[in-house]
């Protein structure tokens, strides 16, 4: 069974995959993060923020095309190598974010990846995929809270948030306010997993 949980940065979506870990048994249940950038490849990509600071109004760029190339790449190759085989084995995948957010975010860069959808739909589909929300202010500070340094501003957060709200009905996201307690967002996961169990 494959569970996805996406959302914006800061929603929350770490804590509650390892809740759920627990929740399903260590042993039953791999948590997967098929997005997660590399940190010399991201650091570039920082540098590249540094150097040019109008770098996200340069979406249109190849440069920027290239990231998304990149990113759309590996995560295909991480769904082969970390997923798939895993969910051949009966097992319980729970991934922290799926190409959702993927999309989202080439799109607050600027890059319009809908080309992509057909070939990414091809690749397993969740079984239960919940989106979890959390306004954008809420989502930075918590970032902080953490101790990052977040690499984004409010408005770039806000266009993933836009665009995962307006496409959640389309890709299947399931919305969850992510403000609740952790212990209730892990009950009511599980209730609604079970639902599909007997379906
Ligand atoms: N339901 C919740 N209520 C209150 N605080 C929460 C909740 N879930 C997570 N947090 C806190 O918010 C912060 C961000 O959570 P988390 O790291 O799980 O988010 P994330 O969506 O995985 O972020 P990122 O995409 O940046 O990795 C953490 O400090 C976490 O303890
Ligand atoms: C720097 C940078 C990042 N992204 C995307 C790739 C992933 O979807 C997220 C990062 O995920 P994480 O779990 O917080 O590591 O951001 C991107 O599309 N383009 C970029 O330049």
């Amino acid at each position: 069974m494959l569970i996805v949980v996406d959302g914006i940065d800061g929603s929350g979506k770490s804590t509650l995959c390892a809740a759920l870990r627990q929740s399903v048994g260590e042993h039953a249940c791999r948590v997967v993060r098929p997005l997660h950038a590399d940190h010399r490849f991201a650091a570039a990509v920082r540098d590249l923020f540094a150097l040019e600071p109008d770098f996200a109004r340069l979406a249109s760029t190849e440069t920027q095309r290239a990231v998304a190339g990149h990113y759309i790449h590996q995560f295909a190759e991480r769904v082969a190598r970390d997923i798939k085989p895993y969910l051949s084995e009966g097992q319980v995948v729970v991934s922290d974010r799926y190409w959702y957010s993927l999309l989202a975010n080439q799109h607050a860069f600027g890059v319009d990846c809908s080309g992509w959808i057909a070939a990414l739909d091809e690749l397993p589909r969740p079984d239960l995929a919940i989106r979890l929300t959390v306004d954008v202010d809420t989502a930075i500070r918590r970032v902080r809270d953490r101790g990052d340094d977040p690499w984004y501003d409010a408005s770039f957060l806000r266009r993933v948030d836009n665009y995962l709200t307006a496409n959640s009905p389309d890709f299947g996201l399931v919305p969850v306010d992510g403000t609740q307690p952790v212990t209730e967002l892990v009950q009511l996961v599980s209730e609604r997993i079970a639902t599909r169990v007997r379906l």
